[in-house]
């Protein structure tokens, strides 16, 4: 593949559109000092060490401004971002351009120059590993309000976009979102020939978004990401068991599939189950009746009434039955204390003693993992489980800083123009500057551990690692940049009225 431009330098001009000049020669090799600048937002340009671009600044300034409106929609998910990224500056400025882009019309109305045609349609040929790799990477990523960023780019709603419905949305001359021409983008394996040259599809790598790639080291999250999803299967399914479902019950052996009569696995066995106990219960309680039946009427044949008597029912006698055996058991224990009290009294004493042995071997704990969870639940397997695999559980450590004047203040309300409103007094910009004080100095605290040196920033919880090294702190001054001379920053809005810390603040939290 030979290096050779289609397009360089803007030509037409439409509006806020600017239309590119149609260009057949070598691109142009880059300075050191432009290389740091196109680099930054093209690192997949300069992949094969090739320091030479087909785009002019001019150019270049476009498709970072027009980029940048981009991020916000797929920027949240790196690798389809980057991809996305990669698409545009490779069709802006690859140096190979005449090898996958072909120029199919130019005009001369709007000229800049006197009647130096511009592009007015292309044809950019891409291989479907590419195309459908950066669609598939981004196709379920969602803006920071919960849209898919599809339903912005494809022109139609994210559920009926196609790869085929993007690239021709993205390719359509459209003032709205800065398509300055028409763009074909060619979805091919082959080569094909344009004007007796052969041109072939650009075949980019498109990093799948549940992997990392060039821009960031993490993937693409769960909600953005159907693949980068871990499934956790809730339960050891029965189709693992070592012995054989299969002979006692046509049960398919495939991981959570098991099952019986259209039933999963488990409900059925604990339905057999159930309905086992009831059978047995029932079986008993029929049997005791039929026996009981039975020998009633077996007394009943032998029962000769020798005088006219009146037969008290049955349950009466039991209560008696049972009261006149209380009343025995009862009277002869405490005949048996009132006889032996020593002996009643050190056995008892005894018997607590031995009982109360458990307090030597007594362990308190005010750890509140050990207090509330099982040593082999299932939450502390996790938990040791990612202790072991990734790093020790972070602890919030928090301090709680108040201010020792105490009156509240009144100032002018931020939501009602013109009206005062009543602020606490932690909102006094002395206190707000004492405390940012005291949370550097905190922050700087170090201590000696083995005679090595350790400061918060070593040990400190950073989940947005590697992107980010700073520590998590939770603070009103993150509002402010963690700057406090921010706090000095007052500004006119629209009504000419001057705005303060304050309303910054109330701003940012009511956001
Ligand atoms: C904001 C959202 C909806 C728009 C997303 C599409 C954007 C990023 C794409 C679609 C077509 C692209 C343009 C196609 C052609 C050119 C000409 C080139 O000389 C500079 C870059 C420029 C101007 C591209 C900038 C990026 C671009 C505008």
């Amino acid at each position: 593949q030979q290096t050779g431009c289609v397009m360089r330098g803007i030509c037409g001009k439409d509006g806020s559109l600017r239309q590119n000049c149609e260009y057949n020669g070598p691109p142009e090799v880059l300075t050191d000092s432009k290389i740091q600048k196109y680099q930054n937002l093209c690192p997949r340009l300069f992949e094969d060490r090739n320091n030479a671009v087909c785009c002019d600044e001019e150019q270049f300034e476009i498709l970072e401004q027009q980029i940048s409106l981009v991020e916000p929609i797929l920027g949240k998910c790196s690798s389809c971002f980057s991809n996305f990224r990669n698409l545009w500056c490779q069709f802006a400025c690859m140096p190979r351009q005449s090898s996958h882009v072909h120029v199919v019309s130019t005009a001369t109305e709007n000229a800049v120059f006197n009647n130096t045609p511009y592009i007015t349609r292309v044809e950019y040929f891409l291989t479907p590993t590419f195309a459908y790799g950066l669609f598939d990477s981004c196709k379920n990523v969602q803006t920071t309000n919960g849209d898919f960023a599809m339903s912005m780019l494809c022109g139609t709603s994210a559920e009926d976009c196609t790869a085929e419905k993007l690239y021709k949305n993205l390719g359509t001359y459209n003032r709205n979102i800065g398509v300055p021409f028409t763009i074909d983008v060619i979805i091919t394996k082959d080569e094909q020939i344009r004007n007796d040259s052969i041109i072939s599809p650009l075949d980019a790598k498109a990093y799948p978004c549940n992997s990392s790639s060039d821009i960031s080291s993490s993937a693409c999250s769960c909600q953005d990401c159907p693949s980068a999803c871990s499934s956790i299967e809730p339960f050891p399914s029965i189709g693992k068991l070592p012995f054989d479902w299969k002979d006692a019950v046509s049960c398919e052996r495939i991981p959570g599939t098991c099952k019986i009569a259209s039933m999963d696995c488990t409900v059925a066995m604990s339905l057999l189950a159930f309905g086992c106990i009831c059978v047995t219960v029932m079986v008993i309680a029929v049997l005791h009746y039929a026996l009981r039946k039975s020998t009633d009427e077996d007394e009943l044949t032998h029962f000769k009434p020798t005088a006219p008597t009146f037969k008290s029912p049955e349950k009466e006698s039991d209560r008696l039955h049972i009261e006149e055996w209380l009343i025995i058991i009862c009277s002869n224990y405490g005949q048996f204390v009132a006889k032996r009290p020593g002996f009643v009294f050190f056995t008892g004493l005894f018997f607590a003693l031995f009982c109360s042995c458990g307090l030597f071997v007594i362990r308190l704990t005010t750890d509140p993992v050990e207090l509330w969870s099982s040593p082999g639940s299932e939450a502390r397997k996790q938990k040791a489980f990612f202790e072991e695999n990734f790093m020790p559980f972070y602890r919030i450590e928090q301090f709680i800083v108040y201010p020792k004047n105490q009156a509240i203040f009144l100032r002018e309300n931020v939501s009602v123009l013109m009206e005062t409103g009543y602020y606490g007094p932690i909102y006094r910009k002395e206190f707000l500057e004492e405390a940012f004080r005291l949370q550097s100095e905190v922050l700087k605290l170090t201590t000696t551990l083995d005679g090595e040196n350790v400061s918060l920033q070593e040990i400190c919880f950073k989940p947005l690692k590697p992107d980010n090294n700073n520590c998590a702190v939770m603070s009103i001054f993150n509002y402010f940049q963690n700057d406090i001379s921010k706090l000095d920053i007052t500004m006119e809005d629209d009504y000419m009225v001057d705005r303060d810390y304050l309303d910054h603040l109330m701003q940012c939290v009511k956001s």
